[in-house]
């Protein structure tokens, strides 16, 4: 069993209002700490992510990091709005050509252990597994990049040509930072629209929040 707690991170701190704890503050960045977990808000997007993680654990001791949020899924996943579903793998698919990746270039993003990394970058397999085992969830290919699909031809494309589940802006950094630092990663996202579906009107955040609000609390056992 671990000892040391579990390491939370939302983009934003609106996808964890459920969350009490006690408010600290890093870099600007909202956070809490509750009974056997800390929980902070990384910023939407990679770079974001990445620092506010790397930065948070150079002087804390954590095994364990869930990254969670909302997530638009792509119309084949399988996947309808409300639903939640953990990473097996996360697809950084803004680096490199544009058919081929960063392989295309020649060169890995990440070598640990000797094994290349180039765009896809798995979560933690005991810790997504115990996740997906204890919530009842899927395991799903997440992807990640820098701009929303802004139409379902968009979106479509995409999904095809990397095997994609589910869209968002963060996993693929959060995912490459654990790998590179030793942390036992999981990501658990919860679907508050269809990817490339730009109305509004058609985005349920509220019903995807009370989907992350039941999973994490059973997480944390509250
Ligand atoms: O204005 C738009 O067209 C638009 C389209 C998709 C997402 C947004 C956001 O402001 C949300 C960004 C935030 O939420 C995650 N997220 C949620 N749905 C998606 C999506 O379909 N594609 C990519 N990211 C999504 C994302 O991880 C960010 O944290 C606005």
């Amino acid at each position: 069993m671990p000892t040391l707690p579990l390491l939370l991170l939302s983009p934003t701190r609106l996808e964890a209002p459920f969350l009490k704890g006690q408010k600290f503050d890093f870099h600007g960045r909202a956070g809490l700490r509750g009974a056997g977990w800390v929980w902070l808000e990384c910023g939407i997007g990679k770079a974001n992510t990445a620092a506010t993680l790397a930065a948070f654990v150079q002087r804390r001791r954590f095994e364990r990091v869930l990254l969670f949020g909302i997530a638009g899924a792509y119309a084949d996943s399988g996947l309808q709005i409300g639903d939640c579903a953990l990473a097996e793998r996360e697809i950084q698919a803004d680096l490199g050509v544009r058919d081929g990746g960063l392989k295309g270039l020649g060169f890995p993003s990440l070598v640990v252990a000797s094994r290349p990394y180039h765009n896809r970058f798995p979560l933690d397999k005991a810790f997504t597994d115990e996740l997906k085992s204890k919530l009842g969830l899927p395991g799903k290919q997440f992807l990640t990049r820098d701009l929303v699909s802004e139409n379902p031809s968009e979106a479509h494309q995409l999904a095809r040509k990397w095997e994609a589940d589910l869209e968002n802006m963060e996993g693929a950094a959060f995912a490459q930072t654990c790998l590179w630092l030793g942390l036992a990663g999981a990501e658990l996202r919860a679907v508050s629209n269809i990817a490339g579906v730009r109305d509004k009107a058609q985005w349920r955040i509220r019903q995807a929040v009370e989907a992350l609000e039941h999973h994490i609390l059973r997480i944390i056992g509250s």
